[in-house]
């Protein structure tokens, strides 16, 4: 956060400054989109170059890229060193492509017109309360998705970007071991259960998709050796989910739908369970007060982007209750999302 957390305590230039320094941010967020682009933290991984090096590489025009690189070099993102060449920092590190924490496709995906393009339009919906998204491309974010394969593929590499980054706090919050079958309801490219189905050998599990997504999941649930326990299942869940498992688990998924929407998922999975079976949601959960707060900025993203929301634990409870579901705890996790438990009475 660039705003200070007193601001009260600052004079009018400083608050000034504060508030430019929020308000340019886009400048950051540009910049970063353009080397991960590029590939320029892949690039540095076995030692520092120069901006010519690497702008002959990635066919750009050095002067320009140097100036990019000096910034983000100020920012912690890079290091120059005295005979102008560029090096990874830890943060840099973060936009190589494949290492655990990567967070490229993310940085990629932000800048793009899919994203780009509906947030100039977020003051339409701030007016009329209709998804910028839909007001710019004229259908959903998912169907999208499915006429874009190529934005497809970078929109779940960035789900699997931001899944990596709270699975593990996910695992160690909520013990899975009286799971015998876990379906993993709209799992992406399926790291959620790949990660599941590790810590828990004898488990076995569904990856619930729309079909071309689980092809994308083939290779992630091979090279984590649980292909053989993971069953792929297309389908929509407006219509329907796979039958008669202990546990279903869906993760970032109620947050992407109003609540007429969010019923009617939670209530295919009410239809689909068995007596006593879980449902546990990997969300956030927003508390009262103006605590700097990951999950009301995300809120943005879903009134931007999809038409979802973020919502408080009384919300979560009202879709369970509306759904036949009765909401049994929420455990918080070493992150900022909680899982929330249900079961089918
Ligand atoms: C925000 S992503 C979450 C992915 C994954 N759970 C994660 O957290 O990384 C939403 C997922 O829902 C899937 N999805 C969207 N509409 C769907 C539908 N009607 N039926 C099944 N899956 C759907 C998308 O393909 C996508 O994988």
């Amino acid at each position: 956060m660039f705003l200070p957390d007193h601001p009260e305590n600052f004079n009018d230039v400083s608050r000034a400054m504060a508030v430019l320094q929020s308000v340019t941010s886009y400048r950051i967020s540009q910049s970063i989109h353009v080397v991960a682009k590029l590939g320029i933290a892949d690039l540095l991984k076995d030692g520092a170059k120069s901006s010519e090096e690497l702008a002959k590489i990635t066919d750009s025009h050095a002067p320009s890229l140097y100036r990019v690189l000096r910034a983000l070099a100020s920012i912690g993102i890079f290091a120059e060193d005295l005979n102008g060449r560029f090096e990874l920092t830890p943060l840099g590190s973060c936009l190589q492509t494949d290492i655990s924490n990567s967070m490229r496709a993310s940085a990629i995906i932000r800048s793009e017109d899919v994203y780009r393009k509906p947030w100039g339009h977020l003051l339409h919906t701030v007016k009329t309360g209709e998804t910028a998204f839909r007001h710019v491309y004229n259908m959903g974010l998912f169907d999208y998705l499915a006429q874009n394969p190529q934005t497809a593929e970078l929109f779940d590499g960035a789900m699997t970007n931001y899944s990596a980054t709270i699975q593990d706090a996910v695992l160690a919050a909520y013990d899975f071991s009286s799971i015998q079958k876990l379906v993993d309801i709209g799992g992406g490219q399926g790291s959620l259960i790949a990660a599941i189905l590790t810590k828990y050998p004898t488990m076995q599990g569904i990856l619930f998709d729309q079909a071309p997504v689980l092809e994308r999941a083939k290779p992630l649930l091979e090279a984590f050796g649980v292909a053989n326990r993971c069953q792929l299942i297309a389908g929509d869940f407006f219509s329907s989910v796979p039958n008669g498992a202990d546990a279903y688990i869906m993760k970032n998924i109620i947050h992407d739908w109003d609540d007429k929407q969010a019923i009617t998922i939670l209530n295919n999975c009410y239809q689909a369970m068995p007596k006593n079976a879980k449902l546990l949601l990997v969300e956030a959960v927003i508390f009262p007060g103006n605590e700097s707060s990951v999950a009301k900025l995300l809120d943005l993203e879903m009134l931007v982007l999809t038409g979802g929301q973020e919502r408080t634990e009384a919300q979560h409870q009202a879709l369970f209750q509306a759904s036949g579901l009765q909401l049994t705890k929420i455990i918080s996790t070493n992150s900022w999302q909680s899982v929330i438990e249900g079961v089918r009475p």
